[in-house]
């Protein structure tokens, strides 16, 4: 992605898409001890600004959901500070302005759509349109079907409907494409891009990588949680293949494999390669000049072969990113 090219370089690695954009939601040194122990949140911050997708990733039991849930009022912090729109996330006024689309949300399965729909509009002081609602979430035609008989698609496009309703200016979506076919899917992204391009504040979690990788403005990884890595996609993908760290943000990397007899000692001492190592009999090498690597690698080795040139995917960045953390 060109971003990459022109985000200035950067030591950090909390990087911002749009670091003029005013917060609307900012956690600050967040634990999270449930009862039975279990510290979910360690030292969590992070803030979501004006007008941006916010991807916020993490393996099983990161604490995603629990940081989600503070942000909504729903629980209080043991420590640490929760604030929306600079006000307590538990104040019916802060309830307001946000929208959720829950995972395991459930409706009533014995009302219609426009029930449902008509229901939540009524809950908010400057609710959307139902009818804008049924566009955004392509429910035309279903509006007198009962929320029982939808298919398990249609129920999720309802419920992205429902985290409309009051028109809201952030709005928490917990995997929100699980069980929509590839339409439906880019459907759905076409409109959370449309609610950032209308100032509004998305954050997103999601086990599809691709997802993130397409809507996310930023990305969180967060680990244990802790917040370990923040930047734009490629920011995430350049340091999860050069190692975390390893390579400051803003520097564009290429994954080079081939077949080739020079050593890793000799590859290692070419400028730009960050790092190699070998799978399987070919050899694997980071580069953040691939171009010059790649002229200099084959003007040593005639036998170079089977070579190809790859961008970091944000599936191994993440691994790398949340492996021994
Ligand atoms: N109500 C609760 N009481 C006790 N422990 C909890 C509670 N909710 C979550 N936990 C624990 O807190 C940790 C973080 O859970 P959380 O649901 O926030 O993670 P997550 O990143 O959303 O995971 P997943 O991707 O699996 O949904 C886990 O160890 C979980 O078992």
């Amino acid at each position: 992605m060109n971003q990459v090219m022109e985000t200035p370089t950067q030591a950090v690695p909390h990087s911002a898409a749009r670091p003029s954009a005013p917060a609307v939601a900012t956690l600050t040194n967040i634990t999270k001890r449930y009862a039975n122990g279990v510290v979910a949140l360690d030292g969590l911050s992070l803030e979501l600004r004006r007008g941006e997708i916010v991807a916020l990733l993490g393996p099983n039991g990161a604490g995603k959901s629990t940081a989600v849930r503070l942000m909504m009022g729903l629980s209080a912090p043991t420590s640490g500070d929760v604030r929306i729109f600079g006000a307590d996330p538990q104040l019916t006024s802060t309830r307001l302005r946000t929208g959720v689309m829950l995972q395991v949300g459930r409706a009533p399965e014995m009302l219609k759509v426009r029930e449902h729909i008509a229901m939540f509009r009524s809950y908010y002081p400057a609710p959307a349109s139902a009818a804008s609602l049924v566009k955004a979430a392509g429910l035309e035609g279903l509006e007198d079907r009962l929320f029982g008989q939808l298919s398990g698609g249609q129920k999720q496009r309802v419920l992205f409907a429902l985290a409309l309703a009051g028109n809201p200016d952030l709005v928490f979506l917990d995997e929100p494409t699980v069980g929509l076919d590839i339409e439906a899917r880019r459907a759905m992204w076409a409109q959370i891009r449309s609610l950032r391009d209308a100032g509004k504040t998305v954050l997103l979690t999601t086990h599809y990588l691709e997802e993130a990788d397409a809507l996310a403005d930023r990305i969180i990884v967060i680990s244990k949680g802790r917040v370990v890595r923040e930047g734009t996609p490629a920011e995430i993908k350049n340091a999860g293949a050069a190692g975390a760290g390893a390579v400051s943000s803003g520097v564009a990397v290429k994954i080079i494999r081939c077949v080739t007899t020079l050593s890793a000692e000799h590859l290692l001492k070419m400028p730009g390669v960050n790092s190699t190592m070998t799978d399987e009999g070919r050899t694997i090498i980071i580069s953040s000049t691939p171009e010059s690597t790649l002229r200099e690698m084959l003007a040593l080795d005639q036998s170079l072969h089977s070579l190809e040139v790859q961008s970091p995917a944000l599936e191994d960045a993440f691994l790398a990113l949340t492996r021994n953390d």
